[in-house]
């Protein structure tokens, strides 16, 4: 199968860092949302209005995307699926206050995942145009111009269980993903 894997909220722990950041800069005033209280996909809209700003100040912070931690399992589970055969990818959006996240995006896949990922990652705001036979991806629902390929699983996260469909962890993908069907039809 051809896997696209989505990157923040999948690969990156992109909660993990801004309940830190957040805590670091903002606890003070008030505290970070713990994870399994998160109920919107955009965490901004978690926040109260008033701080919007120091929220997007977080995650458009240099330094930000790179230092991401990895999501448990996720390492050793895609290591799984290349030796299964499957061609993995990732596939990312970019925020349009890009100058920080997308080089810090590509860091943070070098550093986790080793140079030669690199060449394995797929950048764009419109996730629907690109081919593949799954995409595992965080976003309740991943909308664009086209009618996608892939089949959209959910990767399970506090803020997106409100949204219907397969829903993968790092420790139940082998048998989400054995459920999928492929472009020829077999699984
Ligand atoms: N939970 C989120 N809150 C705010 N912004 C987010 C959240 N998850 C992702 N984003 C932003 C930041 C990322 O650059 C893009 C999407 O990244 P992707 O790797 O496609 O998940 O949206
Ligand atoms: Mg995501």
């Amino acid at each position: 199968m051809l896997i696209l894997l989505d990157q923040d909220g999948v690969l990156a722990d992109f909660e993990r860092g801004f309940h830190e950041a957040w805590d670091t800069r903002m606890g003070n005033l008030h505290p970070a949302l713990p994870l399994e209280q998160r109920r919107a996909f955009y965490v901004r809209d978690d926040y109260p209005d008033t701080y919007r700003n120091e929220v997007e100040a977080v995650y458009h912070a240099q330094g930000f995307y790179r230092d991401l931690p990895v999501i448990s399992g996720a390492i050793e589970a895609i290591q799984a699926l290349l030796e299964f055969g499957h061609d993995v990818r990732i596939c990312t959006s970019p925020l349009n206050q890009y100058r920080f996240c997308l080089p810090e995006k590509y860091e943070w896949v070098e550093r986790n995942l080793g140079p030669d990922f690199v060449h394995r990652m797929i950048v764009t705001k419109d996730k629907t145009v690109i081919l593949g036979d799954v995409l595992v991806d965080d976003k309740p629902s991943v909308t664009g111009t086209r009618t996608p390929a892939w089949q959209h699983v959910i990767f399970d996260q506090p803020y997106n269980r409100q949204a219907d469909g397969p829903r993968m962890t790092w420790e139940n993908w082998n048998a989400v993903l054995g459920t999928v069907r492929t472009f020829d039809g077999k699984h």
